[in-house]
C-alpha cells in the first residue's frame, strides 16, 4: 500500500466555527500538552474529543483528557459530514487545534501512534486563516538509496525531487484527507506564518483501532 494524501477544498462551508469557538474553546481548550512535556516544536491550543471506551491517547508521554461527543453537538454534526464524505471511514476520535495567529504552528512529525494502526486514516478539517501544510518523505534506507543513485539518505535533502515533498493550502471549509501509510512513510507541518494573523481551528478526525 502507498501513501495517500488529497484535498476537498469546500467541503464544509458553514459558521460552526463561530460555534466552536464560542462555547468549545473558552471551556475546553489548552495548551498542546507535546509544547510542556517535550521539545517537539509545537505552539497552539488543543482538545481531544473520543468515544467513550477509547479514551487512552498517550502522545509525547502525556493522557489528554478526553472529552465526549455528546458535550459538543457542532463537532458530532461534523463528525457526520465526514463520515458521508469518506464513505467506509468510522471515526472514533478527534484532535482539535486552535492556531491563535501565524505564530502558533507545529513542526514536522507523523501521527504514527499505534492506537491509530499501521495505516491510519486521517480526516483534517480546517476553518478559518488559511495555512500551508506541507509534507515530505521520511528519509529511509535501501529505497531511497536507490532512487537517489546510491546516495547515503543524510545527503538525499537537497536533492530531493518534487514527489518527496507536497504542499497544500488548508483554506476554510477544506477537507485533507491522509490514508494508507502516510503516517509511516511522511511526516507534515504547518509552518508558521508571520502574516497569518486570524485564528485557524482544525479538527483532526481519527480511528483508535
Ligand atoms: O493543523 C493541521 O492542519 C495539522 C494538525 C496535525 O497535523 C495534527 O494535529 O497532528
Ligand atoms: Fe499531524
Amino acid at each position: 500500500m502507498e501513501a495517500k494524501f488529497c484535498t476537498h477544498q469546500s467541503f464544509c462551508l458553514t459558521k460552526i466555527p463561530g460555534i466552536i469557538s464560542i462555547t468549545l474553546i473558552r471551556t475546553s481548550l489548552g495548551p498542546d500538552p507535546q509544547s510542556v512535556y517535550s521539545d517537539a516544536p509545537v505552539s497552539r491550543d488543543t482538545c481531544y474529543v473520543a468515544s467513550e471506551g477509547f479514551p487512552n491517547l498517550i502522545y509525547s508521554g502525556y493522557q489528554p483528557h478526553a472529552y465526549s461527543w455528546d458535550e459538543f453537538p457542532p463537532l458530532k454534526e461534523i463528525l457526520d459530514l465526514v463520515h458521508k464524505a469518506l464513505p467506509g471511514s468510522k471515526f472514533n476520535s478527534l484532535l482539535l487545534n486552535r492556531y491563535k495567529g501565524g505564530n502558533d504552528h507545529v513542526g514536522w512529525h507523523a501521527d504514527d501512534e499505534k492506537l491509530y494502526g499501521l495505516t491510519p486514516e486521517i480526516a483534517s478539517v480546517s476553518f478559518g486563516c488559511e495555512r500551508d501544510f506541507f509534507l515530505k518523505k521520511k528519509p529511509s534506507k535501501t529505497v531511497h538509496a536507490k532512487e537517489n543513485g546510491g546516495d547515503p539518505p543524510g545527503k538525499r535533502t537537497k536533492k530531493n525531487n518534487d514527489s518527496d515533498q507536497r504542499s497544500f493550502v488548508l483554506k476554510h471549509g477544506s477537507l485533507l484527507v491522509m490514508r494508507g501509510y502516510t503516517q509511516r512513510d511522511w511526516v507534515h507541518s504547518v509552518p508558521k506564518r508571520v502574516k497569518a494573523a486570524a485564528v485557524r481551528i482544525n479538527l483532526t478526525f481519527r480511528l483508535i483501532c
